[in-house]
């Protein structure tokens, strides 16, 4: 389920500590069912914004709404939207029954009552058999999986989550985030995830908001935001990139006609408003350039040298200088060729060059 109706609506929020202006007019609306997460580099708000929607910290300025109901000064126990954080934050002295069932107590169900509900959360998240265990004699994985089942007991309709994998090894944390997705999406519940690791946003998210600085440089999917960033800051952000300054010499049929230095580019115009004359920044991803087999003439085929080059197992990623720019081109089917040096010569379609206006 993900309806476009927002459960949650972030409407101009400031959030000030003394002279440090933390969230800065932000707005935010979170569609019901979807998952959305926060992305950015360490310090620019993530957590603050969450702390807010939880209810631990008041805006300054702006309103918060959950459902349609302004949610400002409601107490976090009263918001219904539990936070997990990075540290279990399990209380160690209790079993994982009593852990789970904890938030039932305000409920007083009966004791059947009680464990007809731990039961059913044991098995959604996987944990049947280990009930009478405490945290410590739990895997980090086992531990992240009780704490979202004790967020989840009440049958809330959000869960907020503040880098709730960071204490997993790799990959574990793929394990358990392919599980919280399919769980979220099961469940239809509407998550807001917190993270600064860009492929898990990218793998797990219905929308990305990308913070910097204390604001929303761009909200989209996880395709819009790595394809189609609305700013050098999010392309940079998101993933890797080769950027390049050019100007806009002609329109040739679809095309711009792009002079950026000594090369001169072709980039199929598609919605692009741009004309002649205009200056423009582009963005081209390293798996969106190819590296020939042999030496060819046509649009976008220039030549340059292999400067170095890393094997990340399902790629080898190469710096390649075609002075006087410096290319990272990514080779996903190394097998083929095994380490390439030397010259080489690259190819780049024109429909995956990204162009925005110059930032001044
Ligand atoms: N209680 C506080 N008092 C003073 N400054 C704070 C407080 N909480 C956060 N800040 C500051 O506000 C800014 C945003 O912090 P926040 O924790 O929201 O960032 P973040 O994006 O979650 O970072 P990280 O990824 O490192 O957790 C930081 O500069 C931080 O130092």
């Amino acid at each position: 389920m993900n309806t476009e109706k927002p459960m949650i609506q972030i409407s101009n929020v400031s959030k000030s500590f003394g002279d440090f202006e933390a969230i800065k007019q932000v707005s935010l609306d979170i569609p019901e069912g979807s998952f959305t997460t926060l992305l950015g580099p360490s310090g620019c708000g993530k957590t603050t914004l969450m702390r807010l929607i939880a209810g631990f910290y008041e805006p300054d300025a702006g309103n918060i709404y959950i459902e349609g109901n302004q949610v400002n000064g409601l107490p976090a126990f009263k918001r219904n939207t539990p936070l997990v954080f990075q540290e279990y934050a399990l209380f160690p002295h209790m079993t994982v029954h009593e852990n789970i069932s904890y938030g039932l107590k305000l409920q007083k169900p009966s004791r059947q009552e009680a464990k007809d509900k731990v039961d059913a959360m044991l098995s959604m998240f996987g944990l049947q058999g280990l009930q009478g265990r405490l945290p410590r004699e739990l895997s980090g994985g086992q531990q992240q999986r009780v704490a979202f089942a004790r967020a989840l007991i009440m049958g809330q309709k959000v869960l907020l989550m503040d880098e709730p994998l960071s204490n997993l090894d790799a990959k574990m944390r793929v394990e358990v985030r392919n599980e919280l997705r399919e769980l979220q999406q099961r469940l239809g519940i509407t998550a807001i995830f917190v993270t600064h690791d860009q492929d898990e946003a990218l793998a797990i998210s219905d929308r990305i908001a990308v913070f910097n600085n204390g604001r929303i440089g761009q909200v989209g999917t996880p395709w819009d935001i790595y394809f189609k960033p609305q700013s050098k800051f999010v392309a940079d952000f998101v993933g890797t990139a080769n950027f390049m300054e050019g100007e806009i010499v002609a329109e040739e049929g679809e095309d711009h006609v792009v002079k950026c230095g000594i090369l001169t580019l072709r980039v199929h115009r598609g919605d692009y408003l741009f004309r002649s004359g205009d200056r423009v920044t582009l963005v081209i991803r390293p798996e969106c350039i190819t590296i020939l087999d042999k030496s060819t003439t046509g649009d976008n085929v220039w030549a340059g040298v292999i400067q170095k080059s890393s094997f990340l197992g399902r790629m080898i990623r190469y710096w390649i200088d075609a002075s006087p720019f410096e290319w990272i081109v990514d080779d996903a089917s190394p097998s083929v060729r095994g380490y390439l040096q030397g010259i080489v010569h690259l190819a780049l379609d024109k429909h995956k060059i990204h162009l925005l206006p110059l930032e001044k």
